[in-house]
């Protein structure tokens, strides 16, 4: 068993559960059902810096990461420093997050918001734009073509982004579709969690233009992105370099400013 199959047969319960206590009805009547949403690809279309800062406790490779900030404190700290958009990881048991904390993220800022969620059903989906993401996250090593396919078109019809995340050029020859906005691909080898960014390199000639290209995991310092950059990518995902610190937004903007 790999991790990423631990953490769908926990999904699957989790999402079961959730479906019983919180019926779709209730989620559609949510206030920010009806917001208007912000589309985090034409925020990195028209970005020199391309940056999405995660807010994550902790992971299965690193264990805890940092507890003690406030999701609120972070939301607004990366909002200053001028980053593209916010992951929230809303997983509890691997990531240590909640759906609570996307929704204090969102009251907190006006940035897009990307759901980082292992999404195998459409309630997550629904979920998701009720508590005030803009963007879903789609992992193409959890999903067939056809699930793709459909989460994606959901997605659409909820006026939702959706980054599509590959490991190898198997899972995007398998996901290349026009429901998707961004591509992204992730450096962390999950089954030894080494990241490298070589990966990104490799398969930034296979993804099509249309999408927005985007490089998620071990992005540590701004070397990485000067390197990352001339094979298209212009999202760059990080997230444990900026919570390890005492202030993420803070590191966050050092981080741009250096950029600039
Ligand atoms: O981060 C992990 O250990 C992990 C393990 C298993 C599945 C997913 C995992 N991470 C999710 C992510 O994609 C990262 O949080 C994200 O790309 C930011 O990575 P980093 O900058 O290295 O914290």
């Amino acid at each position: 068993m790999t991790i990423l199959d631990n953490i769908v047969k926990d999904k699957r319960k989790e999402v079961d559960l959730r479906k019983g206590l919180i019926p779709v009805s209730q989620l559609e009547q949510s206030i920010l059902f009806s917001r208007d949403t912000i589309s985090l690809a034409n925020n990195l279309r028209n970005s020199s810096t391309g940056i999405i800062a995660e807010h994550k406790r902790r992971s299965p490779s690193k264990s805890v990461i940092n507890q003690s900030l406030n999701v609120q404190d972070v939301a607004k700290g990366y909002e200053d420093a001028g980053v593209c958009g916010m992951s929230v990881l809303t997983d509890g048991k691997y990531f240590g997050g909640s759906l609570d904390d996307l929704l204090l993220a969102r009251a907190s800022c006006n940035l897009p918001l990307l759901r980082k969620e292992f999404i195998i059903d459409n309630y997550q989906i629904l979920e998701a734009k009720a508590y005030g993401a803009d963007v879903i996250l789609l992992i193409a090593a959890i999903l067939t073509r056809e699930e793709i396919k459909q989460f994606s078109q959901f997605a659409k019809s909820l006026d939702l982004d959706v980054l599509l995340e590959v490991h190898n050029e198997e899972e995007l020859h398998k996901s290349i579709m026009p429901s998707l906005d961004m591509l992204g691909v992730n450096n962390r080898n999950l089954k030894t969690f080494d990241v490298s960014l070589e990966t990104s390199k490799a398969l930034s000639t296979l993804i099509p233009n249309d999408f927005v290209k985007v490089s998620e995991s071990g992005i540590s310092n701004i070397e990485a992105i000067k390197e990352l950059k001339p094979y298209g990518y212009q999202g760059f995902l990080i997230g444990e370099n900026f919570m390890k610190t005492d202030n993420a937004g803070e590191s966050a903007k050092q981080f741009i400013k250096s950029l600039l």
